[in-house]
């Protein structure tokens, strides 16, 4: 990391730095990835992933929305609420959320289970509400910058449906759609939260606080993995209440090291 004294980045520079966070802590570098993308999981795990993934899913437009409220920019404003739109939908039963309950449904849990947060793991809940509070509490530009880790996003997406749908046979294209979606709504959003970035930091302070929010959402994102792996593949200490796989997927060998 830069010596705190240093002079100011340009914007090149400071575009690299935030890149260099996410070949470092992107949560494309996490061992439960790497199970679920090359098939090593059982239904059960699976299950767990989307399970406490949907907590994300419902928690983002509540972020977006939270941001929105302190925006005085009506361009910002303007711009990120199409992120609302596309996880709410305009109407019931469209937009992200109601695609990622149909991805749950694929991998056969019950929607109303899975709306209830019911056997959340705990340390999902405070991950995701540590970001919500994030973007609620700290600077405008440090919210924005929090949303960056969506420039590494379409690589890991794109490698997970690959991998999803060749190996689950109870994964189909019509339960890959939210990700679908997602290949051509993250870009779009992080080339204009990006530029937007680029063009405010300018001082060595306001440069530090984005890349150190981009390293907190880096962890925000690891953290819930680390969670579901603890609990799911090794040990396989499954915290008391939480979702406790019914499935197959036992016969598996808990522990892959
Ligand atoms: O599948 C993924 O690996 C992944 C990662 C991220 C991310 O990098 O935060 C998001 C999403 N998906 C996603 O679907 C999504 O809607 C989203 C919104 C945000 C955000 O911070 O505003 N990140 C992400």
């Amino acid at each position: 990391m830069r010596a705190k004294t240093s002079a100011a980045l340009n914007r090149s520079e400071l575009e690299e730095e935030l890149r260099a966070i996410g070949r470092r802590r992107y949560h494309d570098r996490h061992p439960f990835h790497e199970l679920l993308h090359n098939g090593q999981l059982g239904r059960g795990q699976v299950q767990a992933w989307a399970l406490n993934r949907f907590y994300y899913q419902r928690s983002i437009p509540k972020k977006d929305a939270a941001l929105i409220s302190r925006a005085d920019s009506a361009e910002l404003r303007r711009v990120w609420r199409q992120r609302l739109a596309d996880h709410d939908g305009d109407e019931p039963g469209h937009g992200g959320i109601a695609r990622w309950l149909n991805l749950c449904a694929a991998v056969g849990l019950e929607r109303r289970k899975v709306e209830s947060l019911d056997g959340l793991l705990p340390a999902t809940r405070f991950a995701v509400d540590a970001y919500v509070h994030f973007v609620r509490e700290k600077s405008l530009l440090e919210a924005v910058a929090s949303s960056l880790t969506e420039l590494f996003a379409p690589d890991i997406i794109a490698d997970r449906m690959r991998g999803m749908l060749a190996h689950y046979d109870f994964v189909s294209n019509e339960a890959m759609a939210y990700f679908d979606r997602r290949l051509t709504e993250a870009p779009r959003d992080v080339d204009f939260a990006l530029e937007w970035v680029l063009e405010r930091a300018e001082t060595v302070e306001q440069q530090e606080s984005v890349l150190d929010a981009l390293r907190f959402k880096c962890d925000v994102l690891w953290a819930q993995l680390d969670a579901l792996y603890h609990a799911y593949v090794d040990p396989g200490h499954i915290p008391p209440g939480a979702f406790a796989p019914q499935d197959e997927s036992t016969d598996r060998p808990r522990r892959y090291r």
